[in-house]
């Protein structure tokens, strides 16, 4: 006989599955889904409740978190499922009854648990600390931040380790049947080992196996798709999308529109900003030394100086990203500190070096979310109010474009747009064309000079020595988190006083 005549007789004897058919659907396929869904849907819960206690800053919370995974990971799945199956079996049938099924769901849920939390926490820490900043300098709590943006990201990350999570699951509830389940409550495998037993052929076994293809191979392929779609997102429907609601917005009479791209700049009524005696200090290390500074309203201040000089500290915290030891921040004549931080923030809006977008939403969603989820508009106010901005910075007709799809330039006009939308007072600018190729550089910065032309008040870190000289009310040059030198650009750049500033300039210029 050959080898495959004795695997035929041993797997494929069609009678046989056809007579196990009926019970593998009804019994088997039946429970191994019901085990697996509620071990994934419980062990999802437990997973988000250890990934929390896992990325806290309570060490205590931490350290449960991580002894109940190292147990639960590294104990076999079947020495698991008989410790909770057995060892609690009597708790099991006073709260159950007398069946060990829930005993068996919750110790796979127990086990997946572990892996869950482990891949939610992954996820969430795999987001780039820029994306909660952003969440925060658009005025959103630290609760929003990780809810509507932070959170879905880590997710969609982690969405196929879930879903293989969920395979696992499904075949760890092949296990179960160790606790000794009734007839009517066998899974897959079960159902065909009783009929192979019963029968004294393996086929029905070979049937099961079948089934457990059958629910994870189409699985697999289907969370692939989604995770592809997902990552470019809906598709465009062509750059001509933006033209009718210029057209719109025309006609509605909003300022700019129906013109060119990056029409003429709003009016804006910029605010003062005072800054009294701050000191900040990164843990031990001090980083800003008794600094004060005047910024007049409508006017563009740049800070300049070298690498590690505190330029992107002073900046963080004029909307208290980082909180400052000791000294005052006035807006309007008024303390900063009176208000909440994330009042604050949405009078004074921040862009960054690495844009920040939202990858995972079109630059018109990216611009809406804050609208919508800070200052309570509607989505249709909020669109319009959107589609305004991306009209002014020369980008209607990317506004369905994910971030992915766009230019490093057309990103950071986007986050620009962002950031206008809440019509700020005052407008932070931390290095924003320095992650920019070459080329993209003039229009961000045309952009910018528009908006000091505009009357916004700004105050810009930047490497750009031309547009500080250029554009630049008042010059600050900053060094080892003093301010050494500030001043008009013309006194500044060709009259420096200090040989630091000297010396810097004739290293930049
Ligand atoms: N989160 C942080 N934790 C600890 N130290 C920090 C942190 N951020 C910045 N620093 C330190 O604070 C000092 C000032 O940094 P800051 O980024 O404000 O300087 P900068 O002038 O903006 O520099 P660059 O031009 O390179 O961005 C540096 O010595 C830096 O190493």
């Amino acid at each position: 006989m050959s080898w495959f005549e004795t695997f035929a007789r041993s797997f494929l004897d069609f009678q046989a599955m056809a007579e196990v058919l009926p019970n593998m659907v009804m019994v088997g396929l039946k429970n191994t889904l019901i085990l697996a869904v509620a071990s994934t849907f419980f062990g999802t819960l437990i997973g988000i409740v250890l990934a929390v206690m896992g990325i806290s800053e309570n060490r205590p919370l931490k350290l449960l978190a991580r002894v109940y995974t190292d147990i639960f990971r590294g104990l076999p799945a079947i020495v698991t499922i008989l410790i909770i199956g057995q060892g609690f079996a009597r708790l099991g049938r006073d709260l159950f009854g007398p069946s060990p099924y829930p005993l068996g769901i919750l110790a796979l849920s127990l086990i997946a648990g572990a892996y869950i939390g482990e891949i939610f926490r992954a996820g969430i820490q795999s987001v780039e600390r820029g994306q909660i900043d952003a969440t925060r300098t658009l005025g959103m709590t630290y609760g929003q931040g990780m809810r509507l943006v932070v959170i879905p990201q880590g997710i969609r990350r982690v969405l196929p380790a879930l879903v293989n999570q969920f395979i696992g699951n499904v075949k760890d509830s092949s296990l179960v049947y160790f606790l000794g389940l009734l007839a009517s409550e066998r899974e897959l495998f079960r159902v065909g080992q009783d009929q192979a037993v019963l029968t004294g052929n393996l086929s029905p076994l070979l049937l099961a196996g079948v089934f457990y293809l059958v629910i994870t191979v189409p699985l697999t392929h289907l969370v692939n798709y989604i995770d592809a779609r997902m990552r470019v997102g809906k598709r465009i429907t062509g750059v001509q999308s933006g033209l009718k609601e210029v057209a719109e917005l025309a006609e509605a009479g909003v300022p700019g529109a129906g013109k060119s791209p990056a029409a003429a700049p709003t009016r804006f009524k910029g605010g003062s900003i005072e800054v009294k005696n701050i000191d900040m200090a990164y843990g031990a290390v001090q980083v800003l030394h008794d600094v004060s500074l005047k910024v007049e309203p409508g006017s563009v201040t740049c800070l300049i100086g070298p690498s590690g000089s505190g330029k992107s500290t002073l900046l963080r915290c004029l909307n208290r990203l980082v909180e400052c030891r000791a000294g005052d921040i006035l807006l309007d004549g008024e303390s900063t500190y009176k208000q909440t931080p994330d009042q604050l923030r949405r009078r004074v809006g921040m862009v960054f070096q690495q844009f920040n977008l939202f990858p995972d939403r079109s630059a018109l969603a990216n611009i809406t979310l804050a609208l919508r989820k800070v200052k309570g508009m509607s989505r249709q106010e909020a669109e319009r109010a959107a589609l305004a901005r991306l009209h002014e910075v020369g980008l209607l007709e990317r506004k369905d474009h994910r971030p992915a799809n766009l230019s490093g330039g057309q990103q950071q006009r986007v986050a620009i747009a962002r950031a206008l939308a809440l019509e700020p007072e005052i407008m932070l600018f931390d290095e924003v064309t320095s992650a920019l190729d070459p080329e993209l550089v003039k229009g961000v910065l045309n952009l910018m000079a528009d908006l000091g032309r505009g009357g916004m008040t700004m105050v810009v870190v930047t490497h750009e020595m031309n547009f500080a000289r250029k554009v630049a009310n008042q010059v600050v040059f900053m060094d080892e988190g003093r301010i050494v030198e500030a001043g008009r650009p013309e006194d500044l750049f060709d009259n420096p006083q200090s040989p630091r500033l000297r010396r810097f300039l004739s290293e930049v210029l």
